[in-house]
């Protein structure tokens, strides 16, 4: 999928939350979204996730407005922007049950798919537990298997690093190029360097001051 970030801006009551920025993130690539805190990474991926409108520019995907309301955005996006809902009384494997019906797959064949979403991660041995039940870190990696799990065209990611150690630092960076190799087109904030140079195609400095090259 193709997202074009066309001077998209977003203010709201007065306050800048992003100034004007455009972007071109190609089919299978994966750009990194780098800047200091507050710059605008996190709105910019919730205008391109489609669930905030811009209040200048446009953001299209395959030409189309990104819009959460519209199912064809659904059908292609799958985000992890900030924690998802879960559920108290559903172990991580329930979870992930529920996405894979939802999404009308096999379930013959459920059990061994939610096996290898989780082992992907390295939390298969964490099945039976409540998300309660897990450390923060632990917690990180069931949110990025609960997203890798479902069909998507794009992936948004909002510091998908966050609270992981090195190694699964490095896990992560690969299995985004394992994602893009498959044609699957991400675009991340990443505060991590290392993770950026394993993971970027490209990277786009969010800036403050709204002053681009
Ligand atoms: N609902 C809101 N109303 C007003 N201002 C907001 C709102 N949400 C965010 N902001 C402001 O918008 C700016 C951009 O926030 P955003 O979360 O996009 O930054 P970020 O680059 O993701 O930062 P970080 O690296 O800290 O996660 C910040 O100055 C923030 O305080």
């Amino acid at each position: 999928m193709r997202v074009e970030v066309a001077g998209a801006a977003k203010a709201v009551d007065g306050a800048v939350l992003l100034r004007p920025v455009s972007l071109r993130v190609e089919p299978g690539t994966c750009t990194v979204l780098r800047g200091p805190n507050g710059a605008g990474k996190t709105t910019l991926l919730r205008l391109v996730a489609g669930v905030t409108a811009p209040t200048e520019g446009a953001v299209t995907l395959d030409g189309r407005p990104a819009d959460e309301r519209d199912p064809w955005t659904r059908d292609a996006v799958a985000a992890l922007l900030g924690p998802p809902a879960t559920y108290r009384d559903l172990t991580l494997a329930d979870h992930l049950v529920l996405v894979d019906a939802t999404w009308g797959r096999d379930p013959d064949t459920c059990a061994d798919r939610v096996e290898e979403a989780l082992a992907r991660f390295g939390v298969e041995g964490l099945a039976d537990r409540f998300t309660h039940e897990l450390s923060s870190g632990q917690r990180q990696l069931f949110h990025l298997a609960l997203t890798w799990f479902r069909p998507a065209r794009l992936l948004l990611l909002d510091e998908p690093e966050q609270r992981l150690d090195d190694d699964r630092r490095a896990r992560l960076a690969d299995l985004v190029r394992e994602r893009c190799a498959g044609g699957v087109t991400v675009l991340m904030a990443c505060h991590d360097p290392d993770v950026t140079a394993a993971a970027a195609d490209a990277v786009l400095e969010v800036r403050e001051d709204g002053r681009y090259p």
